[in-house]
């Protein structure tokens, strides 16, 4: 089964006004059932944009987006996916366990049910010592372990996540990237993941779709096949074979911009 499907979509902001920005061209992308991609490409080149397309949270000048088989806006509406930004996103005066079962709530459970799904999620991301905490008396990857464990409370098939772990320490978010896979092993998430840096997209990817400067267009797909992932892989060949693969197919578009081309490496 397909997860999302995105079908010759442009994105035109403010169009016809002096502003108006082309930010997406005639973008096709295909993220299978229990798929994990990775978004990549220099700043301003459209992956906010076309991870906000798929939430249907701006509507595409042209072109389709379906997810778990439906038009975006039934997807939206029937909560077929979860979204994590890069800000943690959470409600300080509510406890731990009440931001994560604020989407159960939305969606109208009892709070026995709230509470004891609630209490899996955080479970699964390691924080159930924490469930009755501020955000505010809690680290920032601990925040954004809340926000996971939010974005999966109602078990959504899809994971949107916006550079989740862009403001965390290298050791901190190494750490969240194998939490991640190992949450979206255990639930059966499909995930599409926006990135600067080429290791993080690597590591947790079967799939890095390179993106050129404005307006974004998908210059390359790069297939990562590293099998399960320890903390070893970060170590083996195989990861740096696939890192040099993912560099060279961003510096095809180096050559053509004249933007800085902003990836960590
Ligand atoms: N709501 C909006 N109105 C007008 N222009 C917008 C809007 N959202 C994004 N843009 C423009 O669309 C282009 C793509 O922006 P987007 O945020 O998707 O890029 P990005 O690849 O995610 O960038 P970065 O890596 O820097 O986060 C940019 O030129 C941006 O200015």
């Amino acid at each position: 089964m397909t997860a999302v499907e995105v079908s010759g979509v442009s994105k035109t902001f403010n169009k016809g006004r002096p502003d108006e920005v082309a930010a997406l061209h005639d973008i096709d992308l295909v993220v299978d059932s229990g798929q994990f991609v990775s978004l990549i490409g220099p700043s301003g080149c459209g992956k906010s944009t076309l991870l906000r397309l798929i939430a249907d949270l701006v509507p595409p000048t042209s072109g389709t987006v379906t997810v778990a088989g439906k038009p975006a806006r039934r997807a939206r509406l029937d909560q077929e996916y979860g979204i994590a930004f890069q800000q943690a996103g959470l409600f300080d005066w509510r406890t731990v366990r009440r931001n994560v079962e604020l989407p159960l709530e939305l969606r109208g459970q009892s709070r026995a049910e709230r509470k004891a799904r609630a209490e899996e999620m955080l479970a699964l991301v390691g924080l159930s010592d924490f469930a009755g905490h501020y955000p505010a008396q809690l680290s920032g990857g601990m925040q954004q372990r809340v926000a996971i464990a939010r974005a999966l409370a109602v078990h959504p098939p899809l994971l949107l996540m916006d550079e989740p772990f862009g403001a965390l320490d290298e050791m901190t978010r190494e750490r969240l990237q194998s939490e991640l896979l190992r949450v979206c092993a255990a639930t059966g998430t499909s995930t599409v993941f926006v990135t600067h840096s080429i290791p993080e997209a690597v590591f947790l990817s079967d799939l890095v779709v390179v993106m050129s400067a404005r307006p974004g267009r998908i210059t390359d797909t790069v297939k990562i096949d590293l099998g399960p992932r320890t903390d070893a892989t970060r170590q083996s060949p195989g990861f740096f074979t696939a890192i040099t693969k993912v560099r060279k197919a961003l510096r095809g578009i180096e050559t053509t911009v004249d933007e800085d081309v902003e990836v960590d490496v």
